[in-house]
């Protein structure tokens, strides 16, 4: 018992401390706590979920910026309200096998998310668009890979939209609930970081 519970408590300490939320799931890398990266680390190889012929993905540099997205566009693993996903630089990602059953989900978007044409699991999303904010970045989803270390979500994005794939708005109080327990800011946006980097890119941007 800490200090001040000893000298007030009444047990009140442990009580608030309890998961309130535990049993709502937001994506099984996080559902059982968000668990620390490595230093050092170097990345892996994401595989997508075809029993045969699966395509596979280096990705030779620990990511960042990692997060849980609740937007439409984003894969997310069957059953799971959020994806994950994180940055890394483009020159470290590289497609080692089976890259022929790549497909690009929307060529109109931003993003150009590369799909498993099978199972239909992205394996990296890529901006091609000199002009655009993270452009030089490529999204990852790391829980295809089997190795342990990688950065871990610090926030979670675009939550409301989660609302739009069928989630009830009545379920978001117990949702947020959840997401501050694992200490993941939920954003309906990005994280105030991101946001501000955007809009200084698009001060520069005018600017010129
Ligand atoms: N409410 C929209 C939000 C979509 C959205 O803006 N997604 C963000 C986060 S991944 C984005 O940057 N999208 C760019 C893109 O998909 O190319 C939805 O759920 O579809
Ligand atoms: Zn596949
Ligand atoms: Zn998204």
């Amino acid at each position: 018992m800490g200090i001040l519970s000893s000298l007030f408590g009444n047990g009140a300490e442990a009580e608030t401390k309890a998961p309130r939320y535990a049993h709502v799931k937001i994506h099984p890398a996080v559902d059982g706590g968000v668990k620390p990266g490595s230093a050092n680390f170097n990345g892996g190889v994401l595989t997508c979920h075809c029993k045969s012929n699966p395509v596979k993905v280096r990705v030779s540099a620990q990511t960042a910026h990692n997060h849980v997205c609740g937007c439409s566009k984003c894969w997310k693993p069957r059953g799971a309200l959020f994806a994950q996903i994180a940055v890394v630089s483009r020159d470290k990602v590289e497609v080692i096998a089976n890259g022929d059953k790549l497909q690009i989900v929307d060529p109109a978007a931003a993003i150009q998310r590369h799909a498993c044409r099978e199972c239909g699991v992205h394996m990296f999303g890529r901006i091609e668009n000199s002009e655009h904010p993270f452009y030089g970045l490529d999204f990852v989803h790391t829980e295809l890979s089997d190795e342990s270390g990688w950065s871990p979500p610090q926030f979670a994005a675009f939550v409301s939209s989660i609302i739009e794939t069928g989630t009830p708005a009545e379920r978001m109080g117990e949702i947020r609930g959840r997401l501050h327990e694992l200490g993941l800011e939920p954003y309906d946006c990005l994280s105030p970081p991101l946001m501000d980097a955007i809009a200084a890119h698009a001060a520069k941007s005018k600017a010129a």
